[in-house]
């Protein structure tokens, strides 16, 4: 099990100072996408540069053109790209396809599926790299999160790795890890605090202890 910062709010200097202050307690970095829109690439670029040792993954919820834009983030130095699950296969296959190119991995953003069991069906054989259930923001605010959804994506994915976002706190990761992702990522839970070190530090410590049993 594998721990992801998600960075959303922040631009490039920010984004370095909070990845500096917990990269001991990480796996992967996200740069989210309101980064990537406020920044563009350049963003994956420089994190990347700054901290060689961690994979960037870049947040960009690809809808179109899937090859093409693999291919932009593998070049800035993306270890993954997001593409939503939501857009047609067709897209998903460019994806996969570029991705192999570049050892870049895919994971597959199912934010806003409706039929999460049937579609994580149809994409586990696309050759994505991860599944991953995501309460977006607007319904984290309704008092929405993706738990269930995880239980459903685990029972029926064989070939991804799983993976669970939004609004995932160090007081509700217990219950997350519970569930057996293979991917925890954590925005908010982790760039909202006073303390982002301990509360990473923490968290790595239980993704870890699950982990080994
Ligand atoms: O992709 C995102 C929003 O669309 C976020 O990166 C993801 O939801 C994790 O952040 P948080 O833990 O703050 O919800």
């Amino acid at each position: 099990m594998k721990l992801q910062l998600a960075l959303d709010l922040v631009n490039i200097e920010e984004a370095k100072q909070v990845v500096s202050e917990v990269q001991e307690f990480i796996d992967i970095v996200e740069i989210g996408t309101p980064v990537v829109i406020n920044e563009g690439l350049r963003a994956v670029k420089e994190v990347k540069e700054a901290f060689p040792d961690l994979t960037v993954l870049a947040d960009l919820k690809v809808m179109d053109a899937g090859g093409y834009e693999v291919l932009k983030a593998s070049e800035a130095g993306a270890g993954i790209v997001t593409i939503l699950g939501a857009t047609d296969d067709a897209t998903i296959k460019g994806a996969v396809e570029e991705a192999k190119k570049h050892g870049t991995k895919i994971l597959v953003d199912m934010i806003n599926v409706k039929d999460i069991e049937q579609r994580a069906k149809e994409i586990d054989g696309l050759g994505v790299d991860y599944i991953c259930v995501h309460t977006g923001y607007d319904l984290q605010a309704e008092g929405e999160n993706s738990f269930e959804q995880l239980r459903t994506i685990k029972r029926v994915v064989s070939n991804a790795k799983t993976a669970v976002a939004g609004g995932i706190k160090l007081e509700t990761l217990p219950e997350v890890i519970a569930a057996g992702p293979d991917l925890v990522i954590v925005g908010g839970g982790i760039t909202g605090k006073d303390d982002k070190k301990a509360v990473a530090s923490e968290m790595q410590r239980l993704v870890k202890e699950a982990t080994l049993v």
